[in-house]
């Protein structure tokens, strides 16, 4: 499994605000390696992470994921994509209020295809890899930021992703807990063999990498 971005280039907003997000990048992320995305504030990062996440079309290019070319996709087959094959861990955590936390990993799992009953085990697995498996019963609203970053996190690995994609993973929690979490998503990118990106401005993340992206080796053309 591979992902191979090739001369991406994307546009946003509209008149005085339109901006050149990225131009022309091109860029390979191997299975089982934990690549870091780095570079000052605007140079990209969410943006890569969208385009790879087949969340945005770019208005050029290429996103392969192995034969797949993402921004070929109709919205139809993208959505599938990014149900059955890709894992989002992002600030926020994205998690679906009113559900427990073994919920969120279950409904999931039934939007991906699976039959809930059947990934119960895997899920309560996970959630103890992630150490939450005290949690089970806890709605978002009565978790922390990074326990819902670790809920996050179990349920993108549940789906067995080939693509796990990760914002800024250590911005909301503690030193102790950012270096456990940045040590956990470096552990399951080995061991699930999964191509990880993670966007980034934490050097401990960097370190934690095999690999590093700098958004300005790619930068477009100051005109913006
Ligand atoms: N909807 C939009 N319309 C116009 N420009 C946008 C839009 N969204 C983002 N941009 C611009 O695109 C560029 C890339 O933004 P992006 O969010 O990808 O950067 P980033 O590296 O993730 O930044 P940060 O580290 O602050 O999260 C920035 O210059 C930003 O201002």
């Amino acid at each position: 499994m591979t992902l191979h971005l090739k001369d991406i280039t994307v546009t946003l907003g509209r008149g005085a605000s339109r901006t050149t997000a990225l131009e022309g990048l091109t860029a390979s992320f191997r299975q089982g390696d934990l690549t870091a995305l780095v570079g000052p504030s605007g140079s990209g990062k969410s943006t890569l992470l969208a385009v790879a996440g087949a969340l945005l079309r770019p208005d050029r290019g290429q996103a392969l994921l192995n034969d797949t070319d993402l921004a070929a996709l109709t919205d139809r087959e993208r959505a599938h994509a990014r149900r059955t094959r890709i894992g989002y861990v992002f600030q926020s955590g994205n998690l679906l209020t009113g559900l427990t936390t073994e919920e969120q990993l279950l409904a999931a799992a039934s939007l991906a295809g699976h039959r809930p009953r059947t990934l119960r085990g895997q899920a309560r697995e996970l959630l103890a890899e992630v150490g939450l498996d005290h949690r089970l019963r806890h709605r978002p609203d009565q978790l922390s930021g990074g326990e819902r970053q670790r809920v996050a996190l179990a349920r993108a690995l549940l789906g067995r992703p080939e693509l796990l994609l990760v914002d800024e993973p250590t911005a909301a929690v503690d030193r102790t807990r950012a270096d456990d979490l940045i040590r956990l998503i470096a552990r399951t990118t080995h061991e699930h063999g999964c191509v990880t990106l993670v966007a980034t401005h934490d050097p401990v993340v960097v370190e934690a990498a095999d690999t590093t992206l700098d958004m300005l080796d790619h930068a477009p053309a100051a005109t913006g």
